[in-house]
């Protein structure tokens, strides 16, 4: 690793840039009379990103507090126009009602060159991401999602246990997204690999050194992500970049290969991933009677778009692996950030930290020493509650994009009208929607009641996203909150929290990683419940 490696990355964005300077002009919004950030030379409104100036989402949200009042407005991804949707019913056509015209994400990344990741849907394309997409629905149901949260809550629970025998009666120093990313790292590896690993005691297991590196999203790897979304696949293809590094992708397959070969031979099955990818070879997963009844996993959980299908989806152990390598991708970030947000605002907040232990403790009197089961988490109110708001003020994806497969027409209040071209990118600011005073009220207030049952109905449609909507939303958000109340439940069972001198108060936000984090760590101190700290 070192210069040769950042080298191979900053060839394709030279010639790239190059290119694009000799084919398109920053004249483009000012002769549409749009209203857009002004461009920095060559790199358009992404210069603050790269000199480490402004967080990427800050950087591509500008226009959305610069100009108010408009429905849109314009800025240059490197020279390609983008626009900033600042009008959530705007948003809506773009993600539902049009979708035809937006059903591509920003960032693509080419299966030749990247047989893995070029596997996960969060990064394909057209008819192949439809195709997958309908494959995999069926394996995100509410049944499928009851079935493995034995799995799920088997580990945490034990995991809390031995952190408070770790803990014994003195209070514990900990960095909560290390140990919610060891924690996450755990679950996926159980869930979708079919191997149970413990990273908090043992983080030299290869799942969990290699899951690091794969999931960074600082330093050359997260750079590489980042480039996804700005440039081209078939640039990368034409250097032969890869994101993930080959030796990291022969050993997922191989892990997948002998699991699959196993559980065949000795007929064992687990209620996880694999199985179920197992069963849709044979054409057996299907979504069945009561999904319908646990379709409801909370407030944020969105709904499919699709039509599920699993017909004519032949997966091959490589199809396994790389859907078992974006639920890294995809979860363990996210699930991490949105457990140390919900554990810094419940310090700042003691009195919203008892109430959820209150809840907690009566649901565990009423379980009367039975195990915590999906159905009871789900019903949990308050626990919904405040992770919705979590959510909300701290959502881990702050932008969602669309990239234009056809030309389409927006109308801005004032009857000006432009026609995006193909090619050009959306973006859709959720963060700023879920910031916005117009739509949610002293909106830097962590205040769960907002999504309470006498006051959600006051939240406007389609202001709150954290997932993104629409056909292209996030494929794991059961799977998503089923864990995070899931950790929340446990962690509050067994211990209080605090913060420790380490912590910065207010958090100081770290500008160069690609979902929100804390600059210097999320520092707190547990101390096992009844123990005073
Ligand atoms: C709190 C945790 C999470 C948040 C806030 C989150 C948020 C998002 C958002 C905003 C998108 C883009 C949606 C859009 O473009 O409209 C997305 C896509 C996606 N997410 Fe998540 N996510 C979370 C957890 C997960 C988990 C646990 C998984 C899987 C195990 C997952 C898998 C995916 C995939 C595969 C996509 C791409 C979907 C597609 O392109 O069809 N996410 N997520």
């Amino acid at each position: 690793m070192g210069v040769l490696e950042w080298l191979a990355v900053f060839v394709p964005i030279v010639t790239y840039l190059l290119y694009r300077w000799s084919t398109a002009t920053y004249d483009y919004f000012r002769e549409k009379k749009i209203p857009f950030v002004k461009p920095y030379p060559l790199f358009g409104a992404l210069w603050p990103i790269f000199s480490g100036k402004l967080h990427p989402v800050d950087a591509t949200i500008l226009g959305y507090d610069m100009f108010p009042g408009r429905r849109f407005s314009g800025f240059f991804t490197f020279r390609t126009p983008s626009y900033l949707i600042h009008d959530p019913a705007l948003a809506k056509q773009v993600l539902i009602k049009d979708f035809d015209h937006f059903t591509d994400h920003t960032s693509t990344i080419l299966p030749d060159v990247d047989p893995v990741l070029g596997r996960n849907l969060f990064f394909m394309d057209g008819q192949r991401w439809r195709h997958g997409r309908s494959g995999l629905s069926p394996a995100f149901t509410g049944s499928k999602m009851r079935n493995m949260f034995v799995l799920l809550s088997n580990y945490v629970d034990g995991a809390m246990k031995r952190l408070a025998q770790d803990a014994g009666p003195r209070k514990m120093e900990l960095e909560l997204r290390d140990l919610f990313q060891k924690v996450g790292n755990d679950i996926i590896t159980s869930i979708s690999f079919g191997v149970d690993v413990d990273s908090i005691h043992n983080p030299n297991n290869e799942f969990y050194k290699r899951g690091q590196k794969v999931t960074a999203t600082g330093g050359i790897q997260g750079f590489k992500v980042f480039l996804t979304t700005v440039i081209p696949g078939s640039v990368f293809k034409f250097f032969g970049v890869k994101v993930l590094p080959k030796e990291a992708a022969d050993f997922y397959v191989d892990v997948i290969s002998k699991t699959v070969k196993q559980r065949e031979e000795y007929k064992i099955v687990r209620p996880d991933f694999i199985h179920l990818f197992m069963q849709a070879r044979k054409n057996e997963l299907k979504e069945d009677k009561a999904d319908e009844e646990l379709k409801d996993a909370g407030y944020s959980t969105v709904e499919e778009h699709l039509q599920s299908t699993t017909r004519g989806n032949q997966h091959t152990d490589l199809d396994i692996a790389a859907v078992a390598v974006s639920f890294f991708f995809g979860g363990i970030e996210t699930t991490s950030s949105v457990l140390s947000f919900v554990l810094y605002e419940l310090c700042l907040n003691p009195t919203i930290q008892h109430k959820l232990q209150d809840e907690i403790d009566l649901v565990r009197d009423q379980l009367e020493g039975n195990p915590l089961s999906y159905e009871v988490l789900q019903k949990m109110k308050y626990m919904d509650m405040v992770v919705s708001e979590t959510l909300r003020r701290w959502a881990p994806l702050g932008i969602v994009s669309r990239k234009c497969v056809k030309p389409y027409t927006f109308e801005d209040h004032d009857g000006t009208k432009v026609t995006v071209e193909k090619g050009h990118i959306i973006q859709i600011p959720l963060q700023s929607f879920h910031r916005d005073p117009n739509f949610f009220p002293d909106p830097y207030r962590f205040d769960p009641e907002r999504f309470s049952d006498e006051n959600k109905h006051k939240i406007k449609q389609d202001t709150y996203i954290p997932f993104g909507s629409g056909p292209r939303n996030c494929i794991g958000s059961r799977l998503a909150l089923m864990q995070t109340k899931c950790v929340l439940f446990y962690l509050f069972a067994n211990f209080s929290v605090e913060f420790s001198e380490k912590m910065d108060v207010p958090i100081k936000l770290n500008k160069m990683a690609l979902s929100y984090t804390a600059q210097n760590g999320f520092w707190f101190h547990f101390a096992a419940r009844g123990v005073k700290t």
